[in-house]
């Protein structure tokens, strides 16, 4: 008797738009029971596993580096392991699999509509594609990968209306109608039902690129200028981290950080960090994207087996790595020194 075909759903949307979030969100719901997570993050090292809130072994951590190019055989290889553990029994209804941001999705659709292991346990079903309310505007300016998640959505999901002007909210409305016509355009709490189940992907009622970039992709023209380093993506845009084996103190770091995004926020595509602050026994988290840093959030516990120091992880469009350290030092530095003056 042949199985029928698990549906796989495409998370995607540029750096910080709030994938984890909508994903966090819609693993709680219960129509999403038996649901398992590929996760590839862009950057040596991956925090996103971290922040899922997914307890059993579902959620798999794809190799760094950027799921359109570096890792497609990586995707291949993680849904056919997960096709034979659904053949040996186990409960895999749907897979939602989250990329990078920086991720183009028409390699990833030109593998999940054509090859052939991939077909024989799944089926796609839908591309939902997150915007920033804040910065989708001028990243669809600056970033095509953006501009492609927005054209080739079946679900698009506009993020952070909350914190944006009713005017930057009106006209990426208006862009995104232009640029995909067929995806309806929902807020960031739709309920599960209106994000899944989209069906098969067609080009039909698109633009006419969306046909052509994945022509393109089928007859292998995919041509990034990918690097073998997990931490490049384009010649302006790089990643890197920084690790501290000892606790950091909150004010020199966040101070930093805000002063960091405010300042130089069109470099700073992304910032993720795990931290372990002085006086806290428990993971502090924190977010930038370009110009908005956060409210930090405090997770209930560190993760079993945890080494505890603090991992932060950056996106940067023209800005060396070395700036970011430098401040970053400096800043640490500086509020070490003023609580040692404070203690004395
Ligand atoms: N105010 C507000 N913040 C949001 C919303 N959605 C997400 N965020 C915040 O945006 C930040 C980034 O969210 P993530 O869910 O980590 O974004 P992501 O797309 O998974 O990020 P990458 O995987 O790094 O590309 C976090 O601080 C979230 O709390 C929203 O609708 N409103």
């Amino acid at each position: 008797m042949r199985r029928e075909k698990i549906p796989v759903t495409v998370l995607t949307g540029f750096l910080g738009a709030g994938k984890t979030t909508l994903l966090n969100r819609l693993l709680k719901a219960p129509e999403m029971a038996g649901c398992a997570v590929l996760i590839n993050e862009f950057g040596e090292i991956g925090l996103d596993h971290l922040l899922v809130e997914k307890l059993d072994d579902d959620v798999v951590l794809l190799n760094a580096g950027c799921l359109c190019c570096t890792v497609r055989g990586d995707l291949v290889r993680a849904l056919r392991d997960l096709a034979l553990r659904a053949e040996a029994g186990q409960e895999i209804r749907r897979v939602v699999v989250e990329t990078t941001g920086l991720a183009d999705p028409a390699p990833i659709l030109q593998t999940l509509m054509t090859d052939p292991v991939v077909l024989s346990a799944y089926r796609l079903d839908g591309v939902v594609t997150l915007v920033d309310a804040v910065a989708g505007m001028a990243t669809l300016d600056t970033q095509v990968e953006a501009v492609k998640q927005a054209a080739m959505a079946d679900r698009l999901v506009l993020t952070k209306t909350d914190i944006a002007t009713p005017e930057a909210v009106a006209a990426l409305k208006a862009r995104l109608a232009a640029l995909n016509p067929i995806a309806p355009l929902l807020p960031a709490d739709a309920p599960p039902a209106a994000l899944l189940d989209a069906g098969d992907f067609t080009t039909s009622g698109r633009i006419p690129e969306v046909a052509s970039w994945l022509e393109q992709e089928a007859h292998g023209h995919h041509h990034h200028h990918h690097h073998h380093d997990p931490n490049r993506h384009d010649a302006g845009i790089q990643a890197c981290s920084f690790v501290f084996d000892d606790p950091l103190p909150w004010d020199g770091v966040a101070t930093w950080l805000e002063m960091l995004t405010l300042t130089r926020g069109d470099s700073i595509l992304r910032v993720k960090g795990l931290l372990n602050i002085a006086g806290q026994d428990r993971p502090v988290i924190v977010h930038g994207v370009q110009h908005v840093f956060h409210p930090p959030l405090i997770l209930a516990a560190w993760p079993e087996d945890d080494d505890r120091r603090s991992r932060l992880v950056f996106v940067l469009r023209n800005l060396e790595p070395q700036v970011v350290a430098e401040g970053l030092a400096a800043f640490v530095t500086a509020a070490r020194e003023t609580e040692k003056s404070r203690d004395f």
